[in-house]
C-alpha cells in the first residue's frame, strides 16, 4: 500500500490573494480537496499526509476523506523541506522500501487514468516514476532586454508534473543530500537524479495544471466542473 504526501505549506506568492491558493474555492470546495480526493481515489493509496505551513489558518481539519486517513504535519521554507517533513511524519508502518506518492496540493485536476498509469508503470521500475508531458511549443531563451536570445531545441524535453512516485528511504536520502549540498531541488525527481537515478517518465495530461497565478483558477474550475474524469469531493470532516 502507498501513502500520499501532499505538500500544502506554500504561501502562493505568485498567486497573491488573501489566502494561500490551495484553499481557494472551486465549486464550493477548497482546491486542496480535489488534489487529495484525486490521489486517495486509487485503491492502492491508503492515506494522505498533508504538509501545512506553521501558521496555516485555512486547513479545514479533515481527518479522513472517503474513509481513508488524512494526517498533517508542518512543512518548511522550501517545497523540498516540506516533502522531507512529510516523509518523516509518515506512520511507522510505512517501510523504508515502500513507495510514496508526492502530489502538489495545487494540482487539483489529476486524472484517475494518469494516476493508474503512473502507479502501474512506476511500481515496476527499480527507482520510481513521475508524470510528465512532452513540450509541444517552441521554446525561446529570453535575453535581459526583453528580446529573444535563442530558440532552444525541444526534442526530448518534458514538463514535470506530479504525482511523483519514489521509495520512502531512497527519496528521503536524496532530498537530504540535496539539502546538505545547498542545492534547491524543484521536484523530487531532481533530487533522485542528483543521486544518479533515472526515474521513469510516464506521460500524463496537459490539463494536470498547477494553479500558480490567478489566470489558472478559471481553467482549473472549468476542468473540474466539466471534464469526464473528475474527483468531486463530498463534504467530510
Ligand atoms: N515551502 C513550500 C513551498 C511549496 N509547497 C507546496 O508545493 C506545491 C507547489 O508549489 P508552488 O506552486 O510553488 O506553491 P507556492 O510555493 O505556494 O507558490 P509560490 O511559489 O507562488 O509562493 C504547492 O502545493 C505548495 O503548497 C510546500 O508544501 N512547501
Ligand atoms: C513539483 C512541480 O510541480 C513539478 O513541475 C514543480 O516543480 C513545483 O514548482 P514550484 O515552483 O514549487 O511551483
Amino acid at each position: 500500500m502507498i501513502w500520499a504526501i501532499v505538500p500544502a505549506a506554500g504561501r502562493g506568492s505568485r498567486y497573491g490573494g488573501e489566502i494561500p491558493k490551495q484553499y481557494l474555492d472551486i465549486a464550493g470546495v477548497p482546491l486542496i480537496a480535489y488534489s487529495l480526493r484525486a490521489v486517495l481515489a486509487h485503491p492502492s493509496v491508503q492515506g494522505a499526509m498533508v504538509v501545512l505551513s506553521e501558521d496555516d489558518a485555512s486547513w479545514p481539519g479533515w481527518t479522513q476523506i472517503d474513509g481513508k486517513p488524512v494526517r498533517t504535519c508542518i512543512g518548511g521554507a522550501e517545497r523540498a523541506d516540506s516533502v522531507l517533513a512529510g516523509l518523516s511524519a509518515l506512520p511507522d508502518d510505512v517501510r523504508p522500501d515502500d513507495f510514496v506518492l508526492v502530489h502538489d496540493a495545487a494540482r487539483p485536476h489529476l486524472r484517475a487514468s494518469d494516476l493508474e498509469r503512473l502507479l502501474d508503470l512506476g511500481r515496476g521500475d527499480p527507482v520510481g516514476a513521475i508524470l510528465a508531458t512532452p513540450v509541444r511549443d517552441t521554446l525561446k531563451r529570453a535575453g535581459g532586454d526583453g528580446g529573444i536570445d535563442a530558440t532552444e531545441p525541444r526534442e526530448r524535453l518534458w514538463r514535470a508534473l506530479t504525482p511523483q512516485l519514489f521509495r520512502r528511504l531512497q527519496l528521503t536520502r536524496a532530498l537530504e543530500a540535496a539539502r546538505d549540498a545547498g542545492i534547491a531541488v524543484t521536484d523530487e525527481s531532481m533530487a533522485m537524479e542528483r543521486q544518479g537515478h533515472r526515474p521513469l517518465l510516464v506521460e500524463g495530461s496537459d490539463d494536470n495544471l498547477k494553479v500558480t497565478t490567478p489566470a489558472d483558477l478559471p481553467l482549473a474550475e472549468f476542468l473540474l466542473r466539466f471534464t469526464r474524469e473528475r474527483n468531486m469531493p463530498e463534504s467530510n470532516t
